[in-house]
């Protein structure tokens, strides 16, 4: 048995047992014992069951997800959106639902060819949705997207979105766009919300963050030149906030916070905190 949790694999629907989680507009389906059931016991349920997908292992047990067309109601269990697990319980767990909302939501939005509009068919061994016309595959999809902690000594400049939670400042983040590279779409990123420019951009890490499917490249930059103008309707307010005097910061989980903590860590001569994957 290989413990912890393992995405690779494709499972065969067939095969009885293993665990299983299930998925609506609503989120997860939870009771006490967590998001994860006997799989079967778990289709016993009167449950709008749209696709099923083996998903992966965890400490060596199949794992499958049941995609439904609609919350159902079962006695003892309850809704949570995937950001609710993201905030609190086992990360582990939070990995096996981000996972499954991925893929769940790729084969949703890939059912069809997007060049001729023929069904598409699973790939057998391959994560994959096919079309025989076309010979085309689709995979899941993943969109890079940079994240930066901008630096001028003991101040940070941090941002707020007006769909952040009231009074939440984070760190700059933004969608890369075809023909840049993580660097280009920084400085472009940068730029465009705030009109500041940056100088020795270093790599820290990167963290998926399935909402829905992007993956985050995380950098370090040190001021350059410009004072903040926040960009109309994307940036509600950014400031350089002294280290000493921060705003609500984001979830501890996230790659904002790590790049906050890791500076304040280095600053301050405190323990480095580590990046939950
Ligand atoms: N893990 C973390 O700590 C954090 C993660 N993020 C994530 O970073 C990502 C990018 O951040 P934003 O500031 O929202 O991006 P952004 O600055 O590029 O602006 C968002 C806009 O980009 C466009 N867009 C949406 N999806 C896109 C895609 N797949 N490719 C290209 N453009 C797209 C839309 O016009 C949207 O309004 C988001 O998924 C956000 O949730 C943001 C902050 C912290
Ligand atoms: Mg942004
Ligand atoms: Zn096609």
């Amino acid at each position: 048995m290989t413990p912890g949790w393992i995405t690779t694999t494709l499972l065969d629907n067939d095969a009885p047992g293993g665990w299983a989680v299930a998925r609506s507009r609503e989120g997860f389906l939870h009771d006490t014992n967590g998001p994860l059931f006997p799989r079967e016991w778990l289709k016993r349920q009167d449950l709008a069951v749209f696709a099923e997908h083996g998903i992966g292992h965890l400490d060596g047990e199949p794992v499958y997800l049941l995609e439904l067309n609609a919350p159902a109601q079962v006695p003892g269990c309850s809704w949570q959106g995937l950001r609710g697990f993201m905030l609190q319980g086992d990360h582990t767990l939070y990995k096996v639902l981000g996972y499954a909302a991925q893929i769940g939501t790729w084969a949703r939005e890939h059912r069809f060819c997007g060049s001729c509009g023929q069904a598409m068919v699973q790939v057998p061994r391959e994560r994959a949705m096919y079309c025989q016309a076309c010979d085309l595959r689709s995979y899941p999809r993943i969109s890079p997207s940079m994240i930066v902690l901008v630096t001028r000594g003991d101040d940070i400049l941090l941002a707020r979105s007006p769909r952040f939670v009231t009074g939440v400042y984070s760190t700059l983040a933004g969608f890369a766009e075809p023909g840049e590279s993580a660097e280009d779409c920084l400085i472009r990123e940068v730029r465009e919300e705030v009109q500041v420019e940056v100088k020795n951009i270093q790599y820290m890490g990167s963290q998926c963050w399935p909402f829905p499917h992007s993956m985050m490249l995380g950098f370090h930059a040190e001021y350059a030149s410009g004072d903040i103008v926040p960009q109309a309707d994307e940036i509600e307010d950014a400031q350089w906030f002294n280290i000493h005097e921060l705003p609500p910061l984001p979830a501890s989980r996230s790659i904002a916070r790590y790049l906050i903590d890791l500076y304040l860590a280095r600053r301050l001569g405190h323990a480095e905190p580590v990046l939950p994957g």
